[in-house]
């Protein structure tokens, strides 16, 4: 419960997600606690990366590990773990190959398969089945004794539909695009299943300490408007309709929600109309255009740097630091200040320290 746990010294990210006026903008990265970070290899030691999730005490050491390097620069953790477990939980087997990234051996073939059919009869129990996570998360709400907010998060209903199709990231999305193709009615069923069971699991993960939640929808770019609007779009809106309504009935206050569409440029505008509070922007978005379109809207954006500009140096930083400064209307209202999209191995720890500096430098008043 809530009051299990200390009260919050920085509500910054909150604040700014509901849309009030703030000192400076909040800074988080996606992807903060991962392979850059040396103190990260030496803690998953010779865990494999789903062991690590599955360890309470693991997950939140990691979790922990950016909050303690960049202490007083940054203003939410974001649980360790992988939007992948949604489709462990619904039975299908998925392995973290070294330097390659998720692989399913046994990914969807066709709706007429014995396994699609499998997957959409079984009752899916997402309590007890990723029970391990809700435990990571009030593990680490106790150790982060209210430095910052704890966020929450899962993957959209059609990004986890394309890795269990695709059986693991694809260049040219033949499986998924074959599925929403030839056989839109079994997409929209099985995208409706993972909608329902991503509402389960965000309820559970609020009502385990998450004091924010955000929605990754990494693979939205490879839609087409129209696609979108048919395959993304509504179990997004589905997400974010019913967590609230699900959040009471357990008897939670709702918490500030975040959809990231990457690559989805062309529905800023839909997004900002949808019960999201906070839409992400990815580095395609210029933020002067996006600001006046979600100011109108009273959205908060968050990002959206290039992960890129982080190999560049100093000179480089500063110069997306300050275009996001002025098109983000200086900071003090409507800005969570991001990348636009997850921090790359290689990274010197130094250089994102450097990049909250210089938000820091270019919005303190
Ligand atoms: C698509 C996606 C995945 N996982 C996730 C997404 C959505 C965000 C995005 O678009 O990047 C979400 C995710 N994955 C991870 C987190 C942890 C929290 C954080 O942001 O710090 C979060 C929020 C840890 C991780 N998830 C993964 C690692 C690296 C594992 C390792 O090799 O140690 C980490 C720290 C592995 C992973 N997991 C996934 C891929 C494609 C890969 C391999 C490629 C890569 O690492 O970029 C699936």
């Amino acid at each position: 419960m809530a009051s299990q746990f200390e009260p919050l010294k920085n509500d910054l990210i909150l604040r700014t997600a509901r849309g009030e006026q703030v000192e400076r903008p909040p800074m988080w990265v996606m992807r903060q606690a991962g392979r850059y970070l040396p103190e990260y290899h030496e803690a998953k030691g010779g865990h494999d990366f789903f062991e690590c999730c599955r360890s309470p005490e693991i997950a939140s050491t990691l979790t922990l590990q950016p909050i303690e390097r960049y202490e007083g620069l940054i203003d939410a953790a974001i649980i360790f773990s992988d939007i992948l477990v949604i489709p462990q939980a619904m039975g299908m087997e998925v392995i973290m190959v070294d330097k390659k990234g998720p692989h399913f051996p046994e990914p969807l073939q066709t709706p007429d398969d014995q396994q699609y059919k499998e997957i959409m009869a079984r009752r899916v129990d997402v309590k007890e089945s990723l029970d391990y996570v809700y435990k990571a998360i009030t593990l680490t709400r106790r150790k982060l004794k209210g430095r910052v907010p704890l966020l929450g998060f899962c993957g959209a209903p059609w990004t986890l539909m394309s890795y269990m199709v695709e059986g693991g990231g694809s260049k040219m999305f033949i499986q998924a695009k074959t599925w929403i193709f030839r056989y839109p009615e079994e997409s929209k069923a099985l995208l409706q299943k993972i909608a329902e069971l991503c509402v389960e699991y965000l309820a559970l993960q609020v009502q385990a300490g998450a004091q924010m939640i955000q929605v990754f929808d990494s693979w939205a770019g490879e839609l087409s408007p129209s696609s979108f609007k048919a395959f993304a779009l509504p179990y997004l809106a589905y997400i974010a309709d019913h967590l609230p309504q699900r959040l009471q009935e357990l008897g939670f206050e709702c918490v500030p929600m975040t959809v990231f569409a990457k690559g989805a440029w062309y529905a800023l505008d839909v997004l900002c109309d949808s019960n999201y509070d906070v839409v992400g922007l990815d580095w395609l978005h210029d933020p002067v255009e996006a600001f006046k379109i979600a100011r109108a809207k009273g959205k908060t954006l968050q990002g959206n740097a290039d992960p890129g500009v982080l190999y560049g140096g100093k000179e480089a930083i500063t110069g997306v630091v300050k275009e996001m400064v002025a098109g983000f209307g200086g900071g003090k209202q409507g800005w969570i200040a991001n990348l636009g999209h997850g921090i790359t191995p290689f990274v010197k720890p130094d250089d994102l320290k450097f990049f909250f500096e210089e938000i820091h430098k270019y919005t303190a008043s």
